[in-house]
């Protein structure tokens, strides 16, 4: 288990680069939220985040998104330094934030609509391919209001998936879903990931969940956040249920927790 990933391959789809995260807290404190965090991303992996709450997660996410500018070291995607949100990335919130006044097909393409002002036939069309990637064929001319939150989060995949996103960043989407249906949308985004490649950073606080996706697992220390480790998950693909009873996942899994959870908790 590598502490540092020192790929000499092809070029990252995502490189950080001794990145930290300095901010300033309404009542003028200085929060270090990433500190020297050093990372590549290859295409096409799908990478799970771990970590402590407010161990800086979402901000790695928010730096790699272009939401926020990193105080120190550079993030890149490509190559490129990252300075502002691009085209090729794909976000999912923990909440999908739908317009309720608009029906499902609308909601999903409603990124375009913002954007352009207008919404082409091709991406009505493929809003409808996903609509059924996603399981929600028959739903298009439906209100969020009418849909499971299990259902509502589809929706946030399909609009994140519309304009094909080479990089799709993912902040604990399915963690406020019950654990049936987060099993169920755990599988419904790999065969997804399987049927359309794509470069993954995945947010989470399950550790099941990060090693039944993930190819590899950054597990970052508490506050100021870190690389604590990269573990090589290495489990077989494709993964099915019967990977949660595979020796390597349990001997991972108790890996990851003696990184995360403290000493006490342990005992
Ligand atoms: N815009 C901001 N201004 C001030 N402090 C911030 C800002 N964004 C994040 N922080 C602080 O930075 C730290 C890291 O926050 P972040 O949301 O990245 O953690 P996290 O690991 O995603 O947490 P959780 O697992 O609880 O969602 C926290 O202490 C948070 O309060």
């Amino acid at each position: 288990m590598a502490p540092h990933d020192d790929n000499d391959g092809p070029r990252p789809s995502i490189r950080f680069n001794n990145v930290g995260q300095v901010f300033t807290s309404s009542d003028g404190g200085v929060i270090n939220a990433l500190d020297g965090v050093s990372f590549d991303i290859h295409k096409h992996e799908f990478i799970a985040v771990i970590g402590p709450s407010g161990c800086g997660k979402s901000t790695l996410l928010r730096v790699i998104a272009g939401l926020v500018r990193p105080t120190s070291g550079r993030a890149e995607i490509y190559g490129l330094p990252v300075t502002e949100p691009r085209e090729e990335i794909g976000i999912v919130f923990q909440q999908p934030t739908l317009l309720p006044w608009l029906n499902v097909e609308d909601n999903i393409t409603f990124p375009m609509k913002h954007k352009y002002g207008r919404v082409t036939l091709e991406e009505k069309q493929r809003a409808q391919e996903l609509l059924g990637t996603v399981g929600l064929r028959d739903f298009a001319h439906k209100r969020p209001s009418e849909l499971s939150g299990g259902m509502q989060q589809r929706v946030g995949i399909a609009r994140a998936l519309l304009h094909d996103p080479d990089i799709l960043l993912m902040d604990e989407p399915f963690s406020a879903l019950d654990a049936l249906t987060r099993d169920e949308m755990s599988f419904e985004l790999l065969r997804i990931w399987t049927e359309r490649p794509k470069t993954v950073l995945f947010i989470t606080h399950s550790i099941p969940e990060a090693l039944l996706l993930a190819d590899r697992i950054l597990v970052m220390s508490a506050r100021p956040g870190r690389i604590r480790e990269i573990i090589d998950v290495g489990l077989p693909r494709p993964r099915t249920l019967k990977t949660l009873s595979e020796p390597r996942f349990h001997e991972i899994a108790n890996h990851i927790r003696g990184q995360v959870f403290s000493h006490a908790v342990l005992a």
